[in-house]
This record gives C-alpha cells, structure tokens and sequence, in this order.
C-alpha cells in the first residue's frame, strides 16, 4: 500500500480523455430525522459553510442544530419527495444525461461525465475515483453554481484539490467558478421567464431571489452579492424591464447572524401589507429545482405572501434538463476545455454545424434586442 492513489493497470497506449465532473451541494438520502442528521452534520461541520469558531460551533452544532432541525427540515423534505427520491438529485442526473449525450457527439465520444455531491451520495470521492478508473488525463469541474460563493464553490474547489493532491498521476485540471453573466445563461433565463408568462399570465412584479450568505462573509470580500446583482441586472435588461418592475431578494437565512438584504420572506410579507397581487418568483442561484425553490418559494413563501394579504406566488421553474439549458452548459464546457486535444478534434461537419448554430442564435439574439 502506498501513500498516494494510481493505477497500476494503466498502459502507455491508452487515449487520454477528457473528464467532466459535474457538481452540486448534494441532499439527504431520505426524508427521514436520522438521514437529516447525517447530512446536515457533514454540510454543518464545513468550515466554508459556518465561520465560527470551531469549538463554539461544535457545541452549537452537537447540541442544539442535529437535536432539533432534522425532524424539521424532513417534514420540510417529505413534502417535495418523488419516486426518484429528492428532486435536487434526480434533477441534476437528469442534466448530466442530457449534457452527456450532447458532448459525446459534439467531441466524438472521448468525453466521460460524472455527478458528484459535495455533502452526501453520490459523493465527490466517487466521483473521482470513476474519472481516474476510466483513465481520464485531463479534468474539468463544472459545478452548477452560476454565482461564485466561497460556502459552495470555495467548498467545492477546496473538496476537489484535497483528493486530487493524494493522486499519484495528476491530471490537467480545470474548474468553472461563475457563469453569473454567460450570455447564454442569461438569454435561457430570460427565455423561462417569457415563456412562464405566456403560459401563466405576467404578474405585476418580478422578484429575483437567491439562496442568502452571512453579511459579513460579503464585507470580507466574497463576490457573491455583486454576481447575485448582475445576473438580475442582465436578465432584466434583456426583458426590457423598467425600475419598479424586478427586485433582487434574499432567502434562506441560516442562524442568528445578519444575512444579504433584503429578505425574501420580508419582502414578500411588506408587499402583501401593501396590497400587491400576483407576482412571479425566479431563482437564477438555483440551476435545479430543489428544497429551496419548490418548498421554500413555491409552497411556504406563496402561502406567506397571501396570508400577507397579496395575490398569487407564481414561481418560474428552474432550468432543470431543458433544451435551452443544456445548450448553454454544453457551450459553457467547450468554452472552458477549448485547447485541449479532444475538443479540437470534433469532425470538420460537426465544427461547420456548430459555427451554422452559434450564428443562427446570434441573429435570434439580435433580432429580440
Ligand atoms: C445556491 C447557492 C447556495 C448558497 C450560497 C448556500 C449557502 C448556504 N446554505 C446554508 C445552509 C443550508 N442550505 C440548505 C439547503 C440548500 N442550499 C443550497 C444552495 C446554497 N446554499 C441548495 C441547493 C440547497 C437544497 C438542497 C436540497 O437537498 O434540495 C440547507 C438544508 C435544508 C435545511 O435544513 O434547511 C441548509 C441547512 C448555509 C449556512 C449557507 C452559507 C453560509
Ligand atoms: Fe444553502
Ligand atoms: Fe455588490
């Protein structure tokens, strides 16, 4: 046994390919107290996640948060469980599929993909052990957080390079850490907003929220609140939105510390008080429909908000598998692995397509403007 992990099968001739390693923040296996714990242990215990000191936080954490917030949070989790178990999960290997079956044709079949979970199954270890078992030489991570923050894609970066620095042979290595302003990202996101209109009717208001982050994680330099901003601001702007017109707020506070401002649930309360009805609700940090937009928005925040006294919550869906989506990453990730041998040996057809496509959406995307 050594101390660093190889492959003692590996041959010389081997092709070397690309390995794409998709992630996101991962969910409990079941809907259950016992299987709450377990995961909000590992997602509690992060250091990027809770910056308090460690022994304060050991206490707070043992004693107080894993006695009472599973059985809270699986009540929470039961509500939005399907046959296929949490909806963060089978969203995103819905996603991965789909991106596969668009990369293996595009880069002719020398591209692995794999989904890695940050905290819970299937793990990010796995992940990359399946990558390393399929010889892939060259890597490139692409977790799905359009907005850099340092509780998700620091987290990830720091999970990732702890692994790889025990490989024996390491690969190239690359990592998305934002995609908040991509043209494509933003264009799919506009495209869902209009297309939830035309299927639902245009509400008087449109609320931007994101997931929160601790205020003073903000004033200590991370670039989450300005990515937050622009992505609203870009998405807006291609709506043709006027002030007064689109919010950018803030959900999921966590403990007692100040969070990003202003909050999702207050705001939505202030404009019940106020008399607004219907409003639509995106949430462009959240690529798959989770916890936190389908219980959280679409169910507790719709009920706050007519209890407040305003009209309908009417909640755009994330971008889960769709069309648009999976086009927007697959160009994402060519953009990124664009050098490395495997993606500039797409067939001479498959380059004149993509070129005839990239040209044809930006004749679409100037003729909108
Ligand atoms: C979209 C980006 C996210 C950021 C930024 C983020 C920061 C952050 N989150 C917590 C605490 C919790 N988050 C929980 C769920 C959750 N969070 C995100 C994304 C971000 N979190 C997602 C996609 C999900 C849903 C997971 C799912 O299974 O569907 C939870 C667990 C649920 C609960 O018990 O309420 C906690 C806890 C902190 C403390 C934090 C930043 C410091
Ligand atoms: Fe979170
Ligand atoms: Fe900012």
């Amino acid at each position: 046994m050594t101390r660093f992990q190889g492959r003692a099968d590996f041959r010389h001739d081997e092709p070397a390919s690309l390995g794409i390693l998709v992630t996101n923040l991962g969910t409990p296996d079941e809907p259950t107290p016992p299987a709450l714990r377990r995961y909000l242990k590992e997602f509690l215990s992060d250091p990027r996640v809770v910056e308090i000191p460690r022994p304060l936080w050991w206490l707070i954490l043992n004693g107080i948060v894993l006695r009472t917030r599973p059985a809270k949070s699986a009540e929470a989790y039961a509500r939005v469980w399907t046959g296929r178990g949490s909806p963060l999960l089978s969203n995103c290997e819905d996603m991965v599929e789909a991106l596969e079956k668009k990369l293996k044709s595009r880069f002719s079949g020398r591209v692995e993909l794999v989904l890695g979970m940050r905290y819970g199954k299937p793990s990010i270890e796995s992940a990359l052990e399946s990558l390393q078992a399929r010889g892939v030489r060259r890597l490139l991570v692409l977790p799905l957080y359009p907005q850099y923050a340092s509780s998700t894609t620091g987290s990830t970066f720091e999970k990732i390079t702890g692994i790889l620095s025990r490989w024996r042979w390491m690969p190239e290595f690359r990592m998305v850490t934002s995609y908040h302003d991509d043209a494509g990202y933003v264009q799919a996101l506009a495209n869902s907003i209009r297309e939830h209109w035309y299927q639902r009717g245009r509400g008087e208001r449109l609320m931007f929220s994101f997931h929160g982050i601790p205020k003073f994680t903000f004033l200590a330099g991370d670039p989450y609140h300005c990515h937050c901003h622009k992505t609203a601001r870009l998405v807006a702007h291609r709506l043709g939105l006027k002030e007064g017109e689109w919010f950018v707020t803030f959900q999921s506070r966590f403990g007692k510390a100040e969070w990003l401002k202003p909050y999702t649930d207050e705001t939505l309360e202030a404009w019940g008080g106020e008399g607004v009805g219907d409003i639509d609700v995106v949430c462009p940090g959240f690529p798959a429909d989770c916890l936190e937009t389908l219980d959280e928005i679409a169910f507790e925040n719709a009920e706050l908000f007519q209890e407040a006294g305003g009209g309908k919550l009417r909640y755009v869906p994330a971008l889960n598998a769709s069309e648009d989506h999976i086009h927007m990453l697959q160009e994402l990730v060519a953009r990124h692995a664009a050098g490395w041998p495997e993606v500039s040996r797409q067939s001479r057809e498959q380059a004149v397509q993509a070129a005839e496509d990239s040209q044809a959406r930006a004749l679409q995307m100037g003729a909108e403007r």
